[in-house]
């Protein structure tokens, strides 16, 4: 299995309808509850001013509502938004398209903007902070630079990895906001605004269910409850109870935690044959088949949100609730992480 297979893989599955979903607007948004309302502060600034906003940069694990934050930021300010991704802008030129077609005021959002190509970044730089474009006409001894004004526009750029933004590109963004993994009680709104749209009934001991168990994000959160939903009609259930979602839920393997057979194994991986570490996270990515880049991307940081695993400067650590909710007795010497976050730095 890997880890576009996982019924609770953060990343975007096909199936999932996340438009649909997306709350519209700041008030409709749940959670995040700092970010929203310094947002609020500065497009309400801006539009008073009567001037672009501020450049923005999300950064935060998947599926926390990056892309939906920057589609309700054009939405408030009452503007248009262009949507791009860095690894699909393959030329500076394309670039230079792209930000000549916008409007004044208008949101251009970039996804995954730490896989710019090093010459498209060069060419954002000026566009981000005087607002031009440098392009070079001819070649050779012919060759010149022109500059081109730009609209005054927003960038609004979205990161799962912020330690990969070059320095350059971080320092122009003037409003950097982290998502953070939402709380249950969050997440129970989040459910039970979902239900709401797909006419389902789910009482609140089922919503809180649900919510527990989806990792504290909202993506998976709504898938959940869609697979939910599938159990609930083949049983002839009317309304989702905790009853109905804990069955449900079981028959997926998601278990108390919200964790899946990944998560297990994962934990399993350093519990039996590492005696609960510290073991590298290559080491890990090569026993589990899978690239280091989902390990700390998507598996990890829930983990360690959960107090479950700790990321130490020699690798990687049990902590005494992970040998607990494995039930295995820790053997005897291994290390806790959580005693083990002195002698190191994160890494
Ligand atoms: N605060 C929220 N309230 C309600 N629903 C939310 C919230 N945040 C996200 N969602 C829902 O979760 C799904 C994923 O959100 P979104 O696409 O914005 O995540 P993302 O951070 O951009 O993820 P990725 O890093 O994979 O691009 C959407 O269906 C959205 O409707
Ligand atoms: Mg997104």
């Amino acid at each position: 299995m890997t880890d576009s297979d996982r019924i609770l893989t953060s990343q975007r599955r096909p199936e999932d309808v996340d438009a649909a979903l997306r709350p519209k607007s700041l008030d409709e948004f749940v959670g995040q509850q700092g970010a929203r309302d310094n947002l609020r502060v500065f497009i309400d600034a801006a539009k008073a001013r009567g001037d672009a906003l501020d450049h923005v940069l999300f950064f935060g694990p998947p599926g926390l509502g990056k892309t939906t934050l920057a589609q309700i930021i054009a939405r408030e300010l009452g503007v248009g938004f262009r949507a791009t991704s860095g690894p699909v802008i393959a030329k500076s030129g394309d670039l230079a398209a792209l930000l000549t077609n916008l409007e004044e005021g208008d949101v251009l959002f970039v996804d995954e903007i730490h896989r710019l190509a090093p010459a498209v970044e060069e060419v954002l730089y000026p566009a981000m902070e005087d607002r031009a474009l440098d392009l070079m006409i001819g070649e050779g001894p012919s060759a010149r630079s022109v500059r081109i004004d730009l609209p005054k526009f927003t960038l609004v750029g979205a990161t799962t990895r912020q330690g990969l933004l070059t320095t350059p590109l971080r320092d122009r963004f003037g409003i950097p906001v982290r998502l953070n993994f939402y709380s249950v009680a969050e997440l129970q709104k989040v459910v039970t605004r979902a239900a709401g749209l797909l006419d389902l009934h789910v009482a609140p001991e089922g919503a809180a269910e649900i919510a527990r168990r989806s990792r504290g994000t909202p993506r998976i959160a709504g898938r959940l409850l869609r697979r939910v939903r599938d159990f609930a009609n083949v049983a002839g259930e009317e309304t989702v109870g905790a009853k109905v979602a804990d069955a449900a839920l079981n028959r997926l393997e998601v278990d108390s935690l919200g964790l899946d057979a990944m998560d297990r194994r994962y934990l399993g991986m350093i519990a039996d044959i590492y005696r609960g570490g510290p073991v590298g996270v290559e080491t890990l990515a090569a026993g589990l088949s899978e690239p280091r880049d989902t390990i700390e991307e998507v598996i990890e940081p829930y983990l360690i949100q959960l107090g479950l695993v700790a990321r130490t400067a020699r690798g990687r650590c049990l902590n005494g609730p992970a040998w607990k909710h494995l039930g295995i007795e820790p053997p005897q010497g291994a290390q806790d992480g959580l005693f083990d976050q002195g002698s190191g730095a994160e890494i």
